[in-house]
């Protein structure tokens, strides 16, 4: 049995590198059987899946190095019956983080080595100019205009060098938050408002969102627990929405987010579904497991969910 390893040794502000050392000398020291796909700039990864693809018979197993964003490219070329194993090595890891993996390259390895195939749901986005597949969230608005801003910005480059990348997306989301403008979008959904238990009419419309997130865990941005009751062991997406309130009314509800107690506030709403259909007034930037894309104005975005198997 061979692992057929793609690694992203760029992620993580190059952990995905340190990571991969690790875990190659452990392989050639155990004797392990393997094949190195590692990527050398972005944009790689299905490429690499598929080259994958042509070599691995049914036995070996496609091991993933890299962070959410490594791992949501991969996961838009790999069939949907191809059970894949996921070491993390990014800086926000919230994938792993929503099923409790090991961090520790070699702990997870021994993990995936000794593991069992377990069903997980994922997101799948279609639209005109846009389709995939997601692990953690799809965020149109406020963190899709962090995530555009901080990695366009050349202080992001800068500031990872010296071990401060967070702080470029801590000064990048300050900026977006005073910055950002409401934009109007409709969202079609079978769904109850978990916020007021009413049973909500099928189209939504929002005229005034700033932040809106599906997810299909709880997690985003590295650790914040969005929609605690989300789960990708079933095949529900969670919505939250936030609207755009005067600065003095943003400010209270922080706190609320980074301890998960923010969806009772008026200004959210939550909803689940199985399928959402999305379709904004103008263009807007959005975040696909932290990266950066968009959507046209009136062409409706597709979001349902898609079972995949994944070894730990
Ligand atoms: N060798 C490389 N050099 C530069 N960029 C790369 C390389 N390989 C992949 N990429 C790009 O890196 C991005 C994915 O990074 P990834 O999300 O895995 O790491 P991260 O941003 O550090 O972690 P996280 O998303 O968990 O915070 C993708 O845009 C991908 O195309």
């Amino acid at each position: 049995m061979t692992y057929f390893i793609l690694a992203n040794p760029n992620s993580g502000a190059k952990k995905g590198a340190h990571s991969l050392d690790l875990l190659l000398s452990y392989f050639k020291e155990n004797q392990v059987d393997f094949q190195l796909f590692t990527t050398t700039k972005s944009g790689q990864e299905s490429e690499l899946i598929y080259d994958i693809l042509s070599l691995k018979s049914p036995d070996d197993v496609i091991l993933i190095i890299g962070g959410d964003g490594t791992i949501s490219l991969a996961m838009s070329a790999l069939p949907a019956d191809v059970p894949f194993a996921y070491l993390p090595a990014g800086s926000g890891n919230d994938f792993a983080r929503s099923l409790s993996l090991e961090h520790d390259p070699i702990c997870a390895f021994k993990a995936i080595e000794n593991g069992h195939l377990h069903e997980i749901y994922v997101l799948k986005y279609e639209s005109k100019n846009l389709s995939g597949f997601a692990l953690n969230n799809i965020g149109i608005g406020l963190d899709a205009q962090i995530v555009k801003s901080a990695n366009r910005g050349k202080l992001k480059i800068w500031l990872n060098k010296i071990k401060l990348g967070q702080l470029a997306y801590l000064m990048t989301a300050l900026h977006v938050l005073f910055t950002k403008k409401p934009f109007s979008v409709t969202i079609e959904s079978m769904a109850s408002d978990l916020t007021s238990d009413k049973i909500l009419s099928q189209k939504i419309k929002f005229q005034r969102a700033f932040l809106m997130t599906f997810t299909k865990h709880s997690f985003f941005g590295g650790g914040v627990k969005i929609s605690p009751t989300a789960s990708n062991l079933n095949d529900e997406i969670h919505l939250v929405e936030f609207n755009r309130l005067p600065m003095r009314k943003i400010f209270p509800v922080i706190p609320k987010v980074l301890k998960g107690t923010h969806l009772n506030h008026p200004g959210f709403t939550h909803l689940i579904s199985k399928q959402f259909i999305v379709k904004t007034e103008e263009n807007q930037p959005v975040q696909i497991d932290g990266e950066s894309s968009e959507i046209n104005a009136n062409e409706p975005l597709k979001l349902s969910t898609e079972k995949r198997t994944i070894i730990y």
